[in-house]
């Protein structure tokens, strides 16, 4: 029977649109919608493909639907041989994935994420002393320190020195193997399933996955041992991996699940909040008026004797704003993380068959001029603030006022502590010093964004850290003191 799915590019026939289905930036583009609607629809080898290209559908489909779209798509190299299916992230929505969402979101409460404001706190001081007084490439600084935060929060590890810490080193290993398995194309094995039938010594990549199943293991279950050595010898600092030993009856998960969904909780929050602050610090490059705004909110709440902290932040309305705009501003992304729908549906007379894969445009749905002005493109965090100078959300029934952190039951667990990080990180950095291009640096910055693996990264850049008055520095180490 004919079935009328939503419109799209007609692609090849059985082949579909490889080309464009590979292709981020293509299908992001606000042209797409312009030429289909709020709903694309493409396939590839049969796979359906669905871009959702505005808040109300994505909300309809992804929220008030969500019994049947809060699957993931079947990733068949990543789910069932490099990580057996135990990645929270793309795992199915079944009875695994509810006992890891129920620990993540409990572990990463707005209350429980208190415990994790010294290690943030500390953690910003640290990344302001790393770039005052230099000019920078800025990426290597942003990555050691989300990814020495979020190592201290789930593993109560020590900071990480450098970006060449062993540790880090393996998990921005795992993560990029994951990424580069989920591009389209990637692995043949996912557009011809019986090829997993293939014995492993006939299949270089499934020994592949399968050496590296057994590596990540490993190391995940290293990490959290040192944690429940720990509580074992009485020493009991809060940290996400603490919790899931302590409540072992509670969430059932068994040690190589715990081990598991901690490190997936690593995996998912470093890269994604250390490209969130990258972006951040192209916009303070690119918007001199927003950093003297800044200086002049924290100069009136802070002053200078001190560092701000997060006691100050609900007197920063313009930081808190901030984050909101960073977020808004480059989501990290774009794209979303791919839901999948578990059952046919049919959505105001078109068709939208089981198994689909949903992506929300969150770049787009972020931009709608009709929610955030004519000036949506560009980086401005008063828009976040009402006549009173309080924060506001902007978006109906969206607290964080953006779509940055996905949708319905799949919506970012980790988003309360991603948000005191980026704030304590603003108000930190920006108290302490002024951003400015390099010496010599001209012309018109570089805004692209690049999406090996679905995150989308700023072109690297150098930027230059002057410190706003002479005793930032001095005041600055006195207080890492306090947190150590
Ligand atoms: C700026 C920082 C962050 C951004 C922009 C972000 C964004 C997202 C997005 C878009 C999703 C997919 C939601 C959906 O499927 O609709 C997601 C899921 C997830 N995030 Fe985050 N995230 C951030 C930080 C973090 C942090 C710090 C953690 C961990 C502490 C974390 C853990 C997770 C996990 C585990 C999932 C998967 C949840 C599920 O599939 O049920 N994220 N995040």
């Amino acid at each position: 029977a004919f079935r009328n799915l939503p419109p799209g590019p007609k692609g090849l026939p059985f082949i579909g649109d490889v080309q464009h289905a590979a292709d981020h930036g293509w299908l992001a583009s606000p042209q797409r919608r312009d030429d289909y609607g709020e709903l694309m629809y493409l396939s590839v080898f049969g796979q359906g493909i669905l871009v959702v290209n505005s808040q109300r559908v994505a909300v309809d489909l992804l929220e008030k639907r969500s019994n049947i779209y809060s699957d993931r798509p079947r990733f068949i190299s990543v789910n069932e041989f490099l990580t057996e299916n135990l990645t929270f992230v793309f795992t199915g929505y079944g009875d695994l994935w509810r006992r890891f969402r129920r620990p993540a979101v409990e572990g990463f409460s707005k209350s429980v994420v208190l415990d994790f404001y010294p290690i943030q706190s500390r953690e910003a001081i640290m990344l302001a002393l790393a770039l005052m007084n230099n000019t920078y490439s800025v990426k290597k600084h942003v990555q050691r320190h989300a990814w020495s935060i979020i190592l201290s929060i789930n593993y109560r590890l020590p900071p990480v020195e450098s970006d060449d810490d062993p540790v880090i080193v393996g998990i921005v290993d795992h993560v990029q193997w994951v990424g580069h398995e989920l591009e389209p194309g990637a692995r043949l094995v996912e557009l011809f399933p019986w090829m997993r039938y293939i014995p492993s010594r006939f299949a270089k990549w499934k020994r592949y996955t399968q050496y590296w199943f057994i590596q990540d293991s490993l190391r995940h279950e290293r990490l959290l041992n040192k944690v429940a050595d720990d509580l074992a010898k009485g020493i009991d600092q809060p940290s996400f991996g603490a919790t899931l030993i302590k409540n072992q009856e509670k969430y059932r998960l068994s040690e190589r699940e715990q081990a598991w969904l901690v490190s997936d909780m690593l995996s998912a929050g470093g890269e994604t909040t250390s490209t969130t602050l990258h972006w951040w610090l192209l916009a303070l490059l690119a918007h001199q008026e927003v950093q003297v705004r800044a200086h002049a909110e924290l100069d009136e709440v802070v002053g200078y004797a001190r560092p701000p902290t997060f006691a100050d932040l609900p007197s920063l309305p313009y930081i808190r704003a901030m984050v909101k705009e960073a977020l808004r501003w480059s989501p990290a992304t774009p794209l979303g993380v791919p839901h999948a729908s578990s059952a046919d549906d049919w959505y105001e007379g078109m068709f939208i068959p089981k198994g689909t894969i949903v992506l929300p445009n969150m770049g787009l749905i972020n931009s709608d001029p009709t929610v955030f002005g004519s000036d949506s493109a560009s980086f401005n965090p008063a828009r976040y603030l009402d006549e009173k100078g309080q924060v506001k959300a902007l978006m109906e029934g969206r607290e964080e006022g953006h779509v940055s952190f996905g949708y319905g039951r799949r919506v970012c667990p980790g988003r309360f502590v991603a948000e005191g990080t980026l704030a304590i990180d603003f108000a930190t950095l920006l108290w302490a010093m002024r951003f400015e291009r390099p010496e010599g640096a001209e012309g018109e910055l570089d805004m692209h964004a690049f999406a090996p693996s679905g995150i989308a990264h700023p072109v690297p850049f150098e930027c230059k850290a002057v410190p706003r008055f002479a005793e930032a520095e001095t005041l600055l180490k006195a207080a890492l003191d306090l947190y150590e």
